[in-house]
């Protein structure tokens, strides 16, 4: 008999388990529906783990998110663990399970809902059926790279250094990645770096143009700037498919590019591990916001980053194509029947709840597939 698949969810803190138990609604009603069966285990990180053991990630929860087959994270972070020091803050864990568990390519698709045209700042011309794919690096560049620290200089000032670091190994299996995703969609990579400025842009853009020449002489591959690329996705995004940059930069224009979709509380993300010789590899899904400590406790939080990471996380863990689309279609639908958290809030319609929201996305399951 084939073995349940186990997926670990990390709530984390703020708005993390709030959003978090919107998408095990889901998973239940999936569930109850009869279309899938998980075994789920829930653990603690951020500062929720550092409250019960005084550290952002244990090893038990590492090993528990190595064997299971996919995790499912929400956010960490406050201001209520600033004391903790830098060492020792929750951002720690994220970090930390991206990095033990080799997730090296983040998948960030901004896809904007023809219901959320208008909530836009972007002209509906220039957004309609707009789905951008932002292949973000992540467990190198300047978040890993050595030396790192803060020194205290003879003269009593102080020295903050970080160092980006990019090897062509590691440039080359992330752009891999962007080049085999473009295949599937428009035949568009632009690759962003700052090759202008930095060596390690430098090696980037050869690196990515010498693959791109050998391997995939199918796609259109350009190239730019970053800080231009940050403009020209507020200017003209049309002119994008797949994005393929490093951690920093995909980090930033990934908020960005959230905003073009709507808000920054409906984009999910995939990172992913490279598969082995039976194609199983680790992963884990996430929200690109964080735990948004502004409105944490208060059920305002929009739940459809969350949930759509679950839907991502059927796609890409399970190849459970029907299951994650009949997901993203309820989520469509909630929206085209004008329900709102505050984030997306548009003229005419009403503000609603975390809570509301996760009721909508479930009736309109019952509705497409119950
Ligand atoms: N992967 C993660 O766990 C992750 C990601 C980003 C930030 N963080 C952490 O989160 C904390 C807060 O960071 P921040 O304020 O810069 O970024 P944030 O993403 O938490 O919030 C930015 C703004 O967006 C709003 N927002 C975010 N998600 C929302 C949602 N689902 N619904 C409605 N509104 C939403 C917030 O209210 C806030 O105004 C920090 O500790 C940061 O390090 C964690
Ligand atoms: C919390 C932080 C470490 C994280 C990052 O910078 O990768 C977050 O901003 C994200 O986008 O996932
Ligand atoms: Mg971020």
């Amino acid at each position: 008999m084939i073995p349940n698949k186990k997926i670990l969810l990390l709530p984390g803190d703020g708005i993390g388990p709030e959003v978090m138990a919107e998408a095990q609604r889901v998973i239940d009603w999936l569930t109850r529906a009869g279309r899938v069966r998980f075994e789920i285990a829930e653990d603690l990180v951020g500062g929720a783990s550092i409250d019960a053991h005084g550290r952002p990630i244990t090893d038990a929860v590492i090993a528990r998110a190595l064997e299971a087959d996919a995790v499912l994270f929400g956010a960490v972070g406050g201001p209520q663990w600033d004391a903790q020091g830098f060492d020792n803050r929750p951002e720690i864990a994220i970090l930390e399970l991206r990095k033990r568990l080799g997730l090296f390519a983040n998948l960030r698709p901004a896809p904007v809902f023809d219901a959320l045209i208008d909530a836009s700042p972007l002209k509906p011309e220039i957004v309609r059926g707009l789905d951008i794919m932002i292949v973000r690096e992540a467990i190198g560049g300047i978040y890993f790279g050595e030396p790192r620290g803060i020194e205290t200089l003879p003269d009593g000032g102080r020295r903050g250094v970080n160092t980006e670091v990019y090897t062509t190994g590691e440039i080359e299996r992330v752009a891999r990645v962007a080049f085999e995703l473009a295949r599937k969609r428009s035949g568009r990579v632009t690759s962003v770096e700052k090759a202008n400025v930095m060596e390690s842009g430098l090696l980037w853009r050869q690196t990515v143009t010498a693959l791109g020449a050998a391997e995939y002489p199918d796609i259109h591959l350009s190239h730019m700037y970053a800080d231009n690329c940050a403009m020209q996705l507020a200017k003209n995004p049309r002119q994008f498919d797949v994005i393929v940059t490093g951690n920093l930069f995909g980090d930033i224009l990934s908020d960005l590019a959230s905003m073009l979709t709507g808000s920054l509380g409906m984009l999910p993300s995939a990172t992913l591990g490279a598969a082995d010789g039976e194609g199983r590899r680790h992963a884990l899904y996430e929200p690109i916001h964080g735990s948004a400590p502004d409105i944490a406790g208060k059920g305002l939080a929009n739940p459809l980053a969350q949930i759509l990471s679950f839907a991502m996380l059927l796609r890409y863990s399970f190849d459970m194509q029907e299951d994650a689309a009949l997901v993203e279609r309820a989520v469509s639908a909630v929206l085209s029947s004008g329900m709102r958290t505050a984030d997306i809030l548009q003229a005419g319609t009403a503000k609603i709840g975390t809570r509301t929201m996760g009721d909508a996305v479930l009736r309109e399951l019952d509705k497409l597939g119950g």
